[in-house]
């Protein structure tokens, strides 16, 4: 399915509007050029917004500068043609249509991630130790993008534009979506994207059916008895137990998991004891668990519980097993999806690709779980990964994506 007559521009774009506007912190700027009363945000523009957005990265449900940020771009626009409310961190916004039978909706993800950035970025994270290193910056940018086009030019249909808080945690999708302000506006078709930095820039991926996995996150506390660390045999060491637990924890994967299903058990964290001569008598491992299907999830939380048992017996210890949150898996329509895919493919500007189900988690598998809709990968071509602290997308993928979802909902409408 792939394209070659692909024309996207270089991520080495000015940071400053055409008008001549510098970046200014984290208000903002992006006003000069719409109020110039262009239909689609200029590249510039585009780039301008998310590089401000990516200073202010934000943890879940504390997205208030973010917030502030996007009212503020609602601000500039002409009143009437839009209704908004604040949920939480979050907003809805609903763009009138001119003869409205249905809504369609676009959602976009807020939070940053607890990460030191390395970009080396001029317009680095000036919130230390957080960083956009998930492309929710990205995902808001093309949010915002759309939302002022569809203003200016209104569509037929209602289009809502969902800006959802604590994607990576603890999870706004649910609650967001079971709040009165969501269920006055649910709309009947809904998209979303995430940046894939290891697809080429501006490539869109996407399949019907399972896209993300499930997920949950996982916390166990372990704990026993210290003591000095010459007299081992008067301690029960958490060091001892919770470094055999995490060795344990990979056998679910490879022992009782079907080898032709897949699942992932990662401790992303280990912390325990006090000093390096004393026997730790707490230890705490921090991780996720991601599985294909949500039956797969459910066995693998059994065995983890009978490990975690035996790991009392074994150690003389006592352990407590905590699933933080939980994702459902992201599920995309058949027959909305295949359309989309169809629909790009014809788009003389979009490389469309068939990607394979990933064991990323999202929250958005809520909504999709209660209304028709899809999500897809937005390639944006960079050798850092997602939650990776050099992660540098490229930034011509913003124009590719904006000029794409454009012309879908106009498609739709
Ligand atoms: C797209 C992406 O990277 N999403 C996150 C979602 C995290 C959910 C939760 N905090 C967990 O760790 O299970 C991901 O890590 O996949």
């Amino acid at each position: 399915m792939r394209k070659q007559n692909q024309k996207l521009r270089s991520s080495k774009s000015s940071a400053s509007c055409k008008c001549g506007a510098a970046m200014r912190g984290w208000l903002p700027s992006a006003h000069c050029c719409i109020r110039r009363g262009e239909k689609m945000l200029s590249f510039d523009s585009l780039t301008m917004i998310r590089r401000e957005l990516h200073q202010i990265p934000e943890a879940g449900f504390k997205e208030f500068k973010t917030q502030q940020y996007i009212l503020r771009f609602f601000a500039q626009l002409p009143a009437g043609r839009f209704e908004l409310k604040s949920w939480r961190t979050g907003v809805l916004v609903k763009i009138k249509g001119t003869a409205p039978s249905k809504t369609l909706a676009y959602r976009a993800d807020m939070d940053g991630l607890p990460i030191t950035e390395e970009t080396g970025y001029p317009f680095q994270s000036v919130h230390e130790g957080m960083m956009h290193a998930c492309g929710h910056d990205f995902h808001m940018t093309i949010a915002l993008g759309i939302a002022e086009h569809f203003i200016r030019e209104p569509m037929k249909d209602d289009l809502l534009i969902i800006f959802q808080p604590a994607e990576e945690g603890p999870g706004g999708a649910r609650p967001m979506l079971e709040s009165k302000e969501f269920q006055e506006w649910k709309p009947d078709l809904i998209t979303a994207l995430h940046i894939a930095p290891e697809l080429p820039s501006g490539t869109i991926g996407t399949k019907p059916g399972l896209l993300f996995a499930n997920t949950s996150e996982l916390f166990i506390d372990v704990t026993g008895k210290g003591g000095h660390a010459a007299y081992p045999h008067t301690a029960n060491d958490m060091v001892v137990a919770a470094s055999q637990l995490v060795g344990q924890l990979q056998t679910i994967i490879s022992r009782n998991v079907d080898p032709l299903d897949s699942a992932v058990i990662t401790i992303g964290k280990i912390t325990g004891g006090n000093v390096q001569n004393i026997i730790a008598e707490k230890a705490r491992l921090e991780g996720t668990i991601r599985t294909l299907s949500p039956e797969a999830m459910e066995k693998v939380k059994a065995r983890i519980e009978a490990l975690v048992k035996g790991l009392e017996t074994a150690f003389d210890c006592s352990a407590a097993i905590d699933y933080g949150s939980m994702y459902h898996q992201v599920f995309n329509e058949k027959a909305l999806t295949d359309e989309f895919m169809a629909f790009a493919e014809s788009l003389p500007f979009a490389v469309v690709e068939r990607s394979r189900e990933a064991m990323t988690g999202e929250d958005f598998g809520y909504f999709l779980e209660e209304i028709p809709g899809f999500m897809f990968w937005l390639g944006t071509g960079s050798p850092y990964g997602l939650h990776h602290s050099k992660l540098q997308p490229d930034e011509s993928a913003l124009e590719t994506a904006l000029r794409t979802m454009i012309q879908y909902f106009a498609f739709k409408s």
